[in-house]
């Protein structure tokens, strides 16, 4: 009887767990690229991934998605492994990501871009309900339905791609790089839509090279060299913590 109290009670952690990575390591051609990375998502809350070029960032959403799996350590979602699961499993389980470069599909207007999003998603009436919620998120996105995304300006195709990946209602949206490339006004721009889209509730694994304004917006954060985790701690500890500044400089 109390076994099954205590079964229940760890279901229930379990599920509300969010992202857990224990000492992951993960290889291209036999060269190890990630290092016996843990890190940890709450849901609900903005997470960031710093680091330099050429840190292992991609390589660790690579790894998250199933794309390059890792081959020790474990990755779990809501209680489960899904370390060497097939992507498309991934996926299904609710993590969702936004590659880098925010590709939008150019000839297609935005409410067609967004209804690619929930490809998976055979009814109707939830996909209908899924773009009211980006409509209420995005406000502009509704003013602007039936234009075509690729005359959208920067900041708005930030929008566009954001939404679309919301339209796969995942529990876990990974945002890649979303600033790459933007103009200073659309960098500014693309943080306040990722805060938007938190206070609505969403969880983001944000990964950034753009440390200012990315602890501005997030909760936590780890810091990313050479394949592992060389600083951690709450957004504000990371502002104030030197071994930030020593992971991009040097
Ligand atoms: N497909 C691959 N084959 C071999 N090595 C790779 C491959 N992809 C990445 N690497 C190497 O792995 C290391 C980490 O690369 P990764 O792309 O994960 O870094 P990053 O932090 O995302 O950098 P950036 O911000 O420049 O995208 C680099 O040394 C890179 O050259």
């Amino acid at each position: 009887m109390s076994a099954k109290i205590i079964d229940f009670a760890s279901a229930a952690t379990a599920a509300s767990d969010g992202l857990v990575i224990e000492g992951i390591h993960t290889t291209y051609d036999r060269v190890d690229v990630l290092t016996g990375v843990s890190l940890r998502v709450l849901p609900g809350q903005i997470t960031c991934i710093l680091g330099a070029n050429g840190a292992g960032k991609s390589t660790l959403i690579r790894s998250i998605l199933g794309l390059t799996p890792a081959y020790r350590g474990r990755i779990r979602f809501n209680g489960e492994d899904i370390t060497r699961l097939p992507t498309h499993r991934i996926v299904s389980r609710g993590i969702a990501c936004i590659p880098e470069g925010r590709k939008v599909f150019a000839k297609l207007s935005v409410e067609e871009n967004l209804r690619a999003g929930a490809y998976l998603e055979p009814s109707a009436r939830e996909i209908a309900h899924r773009l009211e919620h980006v409509y209420a998120v995005f406000p502009r996105l509704a003013e602007r339905a039936g234009q075509l995304a690729g005359t959208m300006s920067g900041g708005e195709q930030a929008m566009v791609s954001i939404g679309r990946g919301m339209m796969a209602a995942p529990q876990l949206l990974i945002i890649d790089e979303p600033s790459l490339g933007l103009s200073p006004l659309y960098v500014k721009e693309n943080f306040a839509v990722i805060e938007r889209l938190h206070s609505f509730g969403s969880t983001v694994l944000l990964v950034e090279q753009n440390v200012h304004q990315t602890l501005a917006i997030a909760h936590r954060g780890y810091v990313l060299a050479q394949g592992h985790v060389v600083a951690e701690g709450s957004a504000r500890e990371l502002a104030d913590n030197p071994r930030v500044k020593e992971a991009y400089f040097g």
